[in-house]
């Protein structure tokens, strides 16, 4: 089904708790370590985003011994199967969706073969789908990676890394790229008793066991970015937004430092935390996404509908997630007249001189969860605002559009 659902602008409920789904990051990461814990390892609130129910079907569900398993658009699911069926030595192919095809893979791949992995490309090089041929034979635990192009495949070798032979140690090229996901990989393994050494551009973990633990899932800080921006647009709504940690290991968490600068308060308490719009001035400057990726569209469309001229840097790895983010937010906010211009290498300035709010709007999505979910907010200006392709915000928020209702709008 690929409908889509046309918001009505609504008066918002001045206050209401909204109850998010766990981290899909979170989520994935406690499903591999479970699984090469044999069992050792339990989880508690696992995410009901597609893309760990997916994961979990791998894992838990499907044939014993897959010859092709499809992750789907699940980048995360994608890589960590990646490492983990090479760990394994098991004969399989890993594919994904069309676009999946499109993200590369080549960087942990090469890696993998380093260590001892025996894998293969079956179309293109450096991207989707990869066959794992069979046997893991470690021939060396010393492996120089780049590090700019995507986290996920650091945090990949790093989940296996205490089930080889000679374990792992990395050694980082370049400027790392969202940094807070390595440190939520190390941490969850620590606290599963594996044990790591982090100095400077090298991180080691050597072979050891998994300790009985249980994992419990944080709530998703990307998926409550959404409410922080409603938030932003509104008067002065105040929406409650339970079990979320103020020492979060999600990095998006920066989300409260951001929407501080757009009047949203953020207060901690025992049950989680309560937003508000105080109504602050906001001072236009220049916002860093570099640790947090999964928040630009939800801030760059929020700056838009405010009116407000930040600048952005840290993008550069949004033109290989789901779609080409920047040209999706370019595209989109044009139906505006906003402007996102690239001013220097990885600098992008908005420009809202020609802002025009029509009476209706459509949107489309690019098959990316976050173009429906960042936009989605837009209905607290515009009368009547289209999304297309709705559904795409199952892959990490599944019941996004029933809180969008939860919340007073109207919905069809
Ligand atoms: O490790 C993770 O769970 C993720 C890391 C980030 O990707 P990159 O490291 O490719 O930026 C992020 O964008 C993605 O949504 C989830
Ligand atoms: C980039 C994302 O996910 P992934 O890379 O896991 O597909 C995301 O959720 O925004």
């Amino acid at each position: 089904m690929n409908a889509s659902i046309v918001i009505q602008k609504s008066q918002i409920k001045p206050e209401e708790t909204i109850n998010l789904t766990g981290s899909k990051s979170e989520s994935n990461r406690a499903l591999i370590i479970s699984a090469l814990s044999k069992g050792k390892v339990k989880i508690k609130n696992l995410s009901s985003a597609a893309d760990t129910v997916t994961l979990n079907g791998i894992l838990n569900h499907e044939s014993e011994h897959p010859t092709t398993v499809n992750v789907g658009p699940a980048g995360t699911a994608m890589r960590f199967l990646t490492a983990y069926f090479s760990l394994k030595g098991e004969k399989v192919e890993i594919t994904g969706s069309e676009r999946m095809k499109q993200r590369p893979i080549g960087t942990l791949v090469d890696a993998l073969q380093t260590l001892g992995a025996d894998i293969s490309y079956q179309d293109q090089e450096g991207y989707p789908p990869v066959l794992i041929n069979g046997a893991f034979n470690q021939t060396t635990s010393h492996i120089l990676i780049r590090g700019d192009i995507s986290s996920q495949f650091l945090t990949a070798l790093l989940l296996v890394a205490s089930s080889l032979p000679q374990g792992v140690d990395l050694e980082i090229m370049d400027e790392l790229t969202s940094k807070p996901y390595v440190e939520m990989t190390l941490s969850m393994l620590q606290q599963c008793g594996i044990n790591h050494t982090w100095d400077r551009d090298k991180i080691a973990i050597l072979p050891q066991e998994f300790k009985a633990t249980t994992l419990t899932i944080e709530p998703d800080w990307s998926a409550a970015s959404y409410w922080y921006s409603v938030v932003a647009l509104s008067e002065n709504a105040k929406i409650h937004l339970p079990n979320l940690k103020k020492n979060s290991l999600q990095g998006d968490s920066a989300i409260v430092e951001i929407m501080a600068l757009f009047g949203v308060e953020t207060t901690f308490d025992e049950d989680g935390l309560t937003i508000e719009k105080v109504g602050h001035e906001i001072k236009p400057q220049l916002l860093d996404f570099k640790e947090c990726p999964d928040l630009a569209q939800t801030v760059i469309v929020c700056s838009a509908l405010l009116c407000k001229e930040f600048s952005f840097s840290g993008l550069e790895t949004l033109k290989i997630k789901e779609t080409d983010r920047i040209f999706a937010l370019q595209t989109e906010l044009a139906k505006i007249g906003v402007k996102l211009i690239e001013t220097q290498a990885d600098v992008y300035q908005l420009n809202c001189e020609e802002l025009n709010i029509p009476q209706e709007i459509k949107i489309a999505t690019y098959e990316d969860h976050r173009m429906a979910m960042a936009f989605a907010p837009m209905a607290m200006v515009i009368d009547k605002v289209e999304i297309e392709e709705a559904q795409v915000v199952e892959k990490s928020y599944p019941h996004f559009w029933d809180d969008f209702k939860k919340i007073g709008f109207s919905l069809k």
